[in-house]
């Protein structure tokens, strides 16, 4: 579906940066127990996409983005395996490996021991810092989501999760080697995108 009445969001480097500060001051108002009430209501929205899969990668998250890992523990809990991102050094490619996250990573995160070998997942949960109704999305700005989903596509479902702000009005101009998302979930529910 086309909406041509919402504005585009053509700079992307401005746009990361004010929703990162959004999501910054977000996280800041959210008292613990509240932070923790809306990472079960998440959890709950994935959970029928977290029963029909085998294997769920998701993120360790950093300070103000959503948490994903109360639903990898649900996800474990129904017997799926889970993976989470892991570098042997910034430029080198992002795998998902099994296993808690325990050891430092080049990028500031906790990761997988890169002895524990790469898993395949079949649904991925994928930070974000923004994505609009059509499930273009802004990340981080390495491209690091982008060229592993690029092999995932086809063989997995590929779901954005954040905060409700983040699913935006304005629309995202996508770049060439952008992956859409087919979903974006967040504790007020779950959208899936038309393809
Ligand atoms: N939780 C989480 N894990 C993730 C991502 C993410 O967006 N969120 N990534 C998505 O691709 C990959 C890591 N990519 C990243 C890209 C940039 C920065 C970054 O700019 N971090 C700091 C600067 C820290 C530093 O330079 O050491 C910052 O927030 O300013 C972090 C992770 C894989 N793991
Ligand atoms: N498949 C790819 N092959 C080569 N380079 C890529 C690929 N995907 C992305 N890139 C590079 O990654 C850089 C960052 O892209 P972009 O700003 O879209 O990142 P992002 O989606 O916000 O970040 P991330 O996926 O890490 O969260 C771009 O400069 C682009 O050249």
């Amino acid at each position: 579906m086309v909406v041509p009445s919402l504005p585009s969001l053509a700079d992307k480097a401005a746009a990361r940066a004010a929703l990162r500060a959004e999501r910054k001051a977000f996280a800041a108002s959210l008292a613990p127990d509240t932070r923790a009430a809306l990472e079960a209501e998440l959890t709950r929205r994935l959970e029928p996409l977290l029963f029909a899969a085998r294997v769920v990668a998701a993120y360790q998250p950093m300070k103000d983005e959503i948490s994903p890992l109360a639903a990898l523990d649900r996800a474990r809990a129904l017997g799926r395996e889970t993976a989470l991102p892991a570098f042997a050094a910034r430029d080198s490619r992002m795998t998902f490996r099994p296993g808690d996250a325990t050891e430092p990573g080049p990028w500031g995160l906790l990761q997988p021991p890169l002895d524990h070998d790469p898993l395949v997942p079949d649904l991925v949960l994928v930070p974000l810092v923004g994505c609009d109704s059509r499930g273009n999305r802004i990340g981080m700005g390495q491209g690091h989501y982008d060229r592993a989903l690029e092999a995932l596509r086809g063989s997995a479902r590929i779901v954005g999760i954040g905060w409700d702000f983040q699913l935006l009005d304005s629309t995202i101009a996508a770049d060439p080697w952008d992956q859409p998302l087919d979903a974006f979930a967040s504790p007020s529910g779950l959208l899936e995108f038309a393809r």
